[in-house]
């Protein structure tokens, strides 16, 4: 690796190879995982000078080995290998691939389930691709090299489990990269915040009883009738990972849908108490943006704003000596997933963001928000006593909130 320079800048990392994973039956309507989400983001990163003002990545596929670090041998061979370098492999190994069939779809085409489509000749490829972005940026990161960073990919990763590929996903970036960090570099904690409005049910598997790895998903949940249906509130961990998985799980349905203002309550009670408190070396953030007005109610129905996200971008950098990377989950509306990645790079480079609006900035959160935040609180607070502090401001809009942070400051004076 390069030596680091004097001031580190912002990474990005994209390739052209993840574009070309796509249903053999080429309906972007039925298939709402496609490659005009990566190609709209990286040109509005383009168009707006951003992507300029960064160190591109040269990224590179994922190696096998790397991959099982987190995932089975057969899952990495069926879904890491494709029928040309599958050629090149010892019949041995060849002998050893699952049969797990990849299924014929309604569409015509081929898959692992009617959402997680398989291309025989540019899936495999793909998903590597967006591993070694991901693994790329963390130790560029990790090393001081880049400041933080951003991983424009496809497909996404979060629901990908050790040897179950599922929802679009195939290998989970986010994970490889952690126990590649964990491995190489000898870091101790990583946090993993995951703001796709789905639960990542596969970091969490992967982690659940690791306690050096921190998962803190926000998603709606909707007692679990909400795809994936995981990440209940009494989720913690297992083991010696009890107390290191945390799920802000919304329910209540879209009575009201949620937007900025339980978002910014959520971050304030209990992100950024734990994450600072855990003291993590490193952050690593699964940003889906399917939260984001804009995404009908099967693939999210929430009003998240673009701003938001560059709230919580700034927040997440205040930890970690600002080591941040983001890695794309989901997120399938193209404006507000390009609004949403603007944002977010420019709060990377530290640049003016939009600023939340008013009226969300002095909402106070709605009673469905309230209520999951109270009980995520109750059964964190054994793990977390630090919840303690604010538990009491959840029913507070962000405004309410600062001024009674202050007064209490002046009253400590
Ligand atoms: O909601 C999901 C998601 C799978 C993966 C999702 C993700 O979390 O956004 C990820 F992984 F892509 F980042 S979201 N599924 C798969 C697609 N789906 C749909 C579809 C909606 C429209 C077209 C096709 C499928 C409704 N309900 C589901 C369940
Ligand atoms: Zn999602």
């Amino acid at each position: 690796l390069s030596a680091s320079p004097h001031r580190p800048n912002t990474g990005l990392a994209f390739d052209s190879l993840m574009l070309k994973h796509a249903c053999k039956c080429g309906n972007n309507a039925i298939h709402p995982e496609h490659s005009g989400r990566l190609q709209s983001v990286w040109a509005r990163l383009i168009e707006t000078g951003l992507a300029r003002r960064c160190d591109k990545l040269r990224p590179r596929k994922a190696t096998i080995e790397e991959l099982q670090t987190c995932h089975t041998e057969p899952h990495t061979l069926l879904f890491g290998t494709n029928l040309a370098s599958r050629q090149k492999m010892d019949s041995s190994k060849l002998a050893e691939l699952p049969v797990k069939a990849l299924v014929r779809l309604p569409c015509g085409g081929l898959g692992v389930d009617s959402d997680t489509t398989w291309n025989e000749l540019h899936t495999a490829p793909a998903a590597r691709m967006a591993v070694g972005c991901v693994i790329d940026l963390a130790f560029k990161a990790a090393l001081g090299d880049i400041k933080n960073g951003f991983a424009i990919v496809r497909p996404p990763g979060h629901h990908a489990e050790a040897n179950q590929a599922m929802g679009f996903c195939f290998f989970n970036s986010i994970a490889v990269a952690c126990r590649l960090l964990q491995q190489r570099q000898a870091v101790r904690r990583i946090l993993i915040v995951d703001w796709d409005v789905h639960h990542g049910n596969g970091t969490q598997q992967i982690f659940y009883d690791d306690r050096s790895v921190l998962y803190l998903s926000i998603h709606r949940h909707d007692e679990g009738n909400f795809f994936p249906g995981t990440g209940a509130p009494g989720e913690c961990g297992a083991g010696s990972g009890l107390g290191y998985n945390v799920n802000i799980a919304w329910s209540g349905g879209l009575q009201p849908p949620l937007g900025d203002a339980e978002y910014l309550a959520a971050f304030r009670t209990v992100v950024m108490p734990i994450a600072r408190d855990y003291a993590p070396e490193i952050i690593l953030v699964s940003a889906g943006f399917d939260a984001a007005s804009g995404h009908p109610a099967p693939l999210g129905g929430y009003n998240v704003t673009p701003a938001c996200f560059a709230y919580m971008t700034q927040q997440l950098m205040q930890i970690a000596d600002g080591k941040v990377i983001l890695s794309l989950e989901g997120g399938y509306d193209l404006t507000a997933i390009c609004d949403s990645a603007e944002e977010c790079v420019r709060a990377l480079l530290e640049d003016d963001v939009t600023p939340i609006v008013q009226s969300e900035l002095h909402r106070t959160p709605c009673q469905n928000a309230i209520k999951t935040l109270q009980k995520t609180i109750a059964i964190q607070l054994p793990h977390w006593p630090v919840l303690k502090k604010l538990a009491h401001t959840v029913s507070c809009s962000a405004v309410e909130a600062t001024l009674c942070e202050e007064n209490e400051t002046v009253s400590a004076m």
